[in-house]
């Protein structure tokens, strides 16, 4: 006679394992709240301004969606993590995340929440150059903009040494329903050495623009032009990926602008990115 097949487990007991599992996780996340004390004095946070790390926040994103199996939403994971890196950022150094709303007030807000969490104070602005002006006078806010499109030529502020730089582009991790997929540039003061340099973004002031310029840059660039009223050219706020130190990334951009009818009357380096970075809908990573 075989033996009748094991019961499963019952209700209660399934509770119990989950009961111990978010046991586990909450003593982890309290643990990892026990590093940060050491970490502030290792990291010097407050003498460069914002405690964000672009650099290590991107390398972060990526293991995670190379980790990830099962049933649960990579939704709900990034969202997950995003609140714990952003907290644990905050905890460092308090910050306010500054948003031009004047893109869509539901879309920003919805990528605030989601890449910053509630704990880290939200405050609205009506323009871009209004969060980046709130986040010049402070020690360590961030402002965040639309990465895509543009009234005015915010950038300019960017300029100066010692200005805040575009440090990261949200969201980190691309896809076709991300939760939060307003492209948007994330700006701050942060060490030299936080940045990540893979994708340069230029403040350029160009004459003779028009559609045809735009189309002969479009393969090359990503480009945010604002015309300008007075003359026929154009405040341009231009991502070049690839760069090598001597900026020949940059250097290629000015060329076929000046091929394409258009000249270069200024240009400034106003911060720098990881490389877009798409998880397609099959679960592999791609950038
Ligand atoms: C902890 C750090 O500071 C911030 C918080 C991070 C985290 O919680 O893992 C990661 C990067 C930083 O934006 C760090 O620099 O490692």
């Amino acid at each position: 006679m075989s033996n009748p097949p094991p019961s499963p487990p019952s209700l209660q007991e399934l509770r119990k394992e989950i009961d111990a599992i978010d046991e586990q996780v909450h003593r982890l996340l309290m643990a990892r709240g026990d590093i940060i004390d050491r970490l502030i004095q290792v990291k010097k946070t407050q003498e460069v301004g914002s405690a964000f790390r672009p650099a290590r926040e991107a390398s972060m994103m990526r293991e995670l969606v190379q980790r990830h199996r099962g049933i649960l939403p990579l939704d709900t994971i990034e969202g997950i993590w995003r609140v714990i890196i952003s907290t644990f950022t905050y905890v460092q150094a308090p910050f306010a995340v500054h948003a031009d709303v004047s893109v869509g007030e539901s879309a920003m807000r919805d990528s605030a929440r989601f890449h910053f969490g509630f704990v880290v104070p939200y405050v609205s602005h009506f323009s871009a150059q209004a969060a980046v002006e709130a986040v010049a006078k402070s020690r360590g806010d961030l402002a965040l903009v639309s990465a895509i499109a543009s009234r005015t030529p915010w950038w300019n502020a960017l300029e100066a040494d010692g200005a805040p730089k575009i440090i990261a582009r949200l969201p980190f991790l691309e896809r076709a329903d991300h939760p939060a997929a307003l492209p948007v540039f994330l700006i701050s003061r942060v060490a030299d050495d936080a940045m990540v340099t893979e994708v340069q973004t230029w403040s350029v002031r160009v004459s003779g623009w028009n559609a045809d310029v735009a189309r002969a840059l479009a393969p090359l660039a990503e480009i945010v032009a604002v015309p300008d009223t007075a003359f026929d050219g154009a405040a341009l706020l231009v991502s070049v990926a690839g760069q090598d130190l001597e900026n020949k990334g940059f250097e290629k951009i000015k060329l076929a602008l000046i091929k394409a009818g258009a000249s270069v009357r200024s240009s400034a380096l106003v911060g720098s990115h990881a490389t877009r970075y798409t998880v397609p809908s099959n679960g592999s990573a791609r950038t």
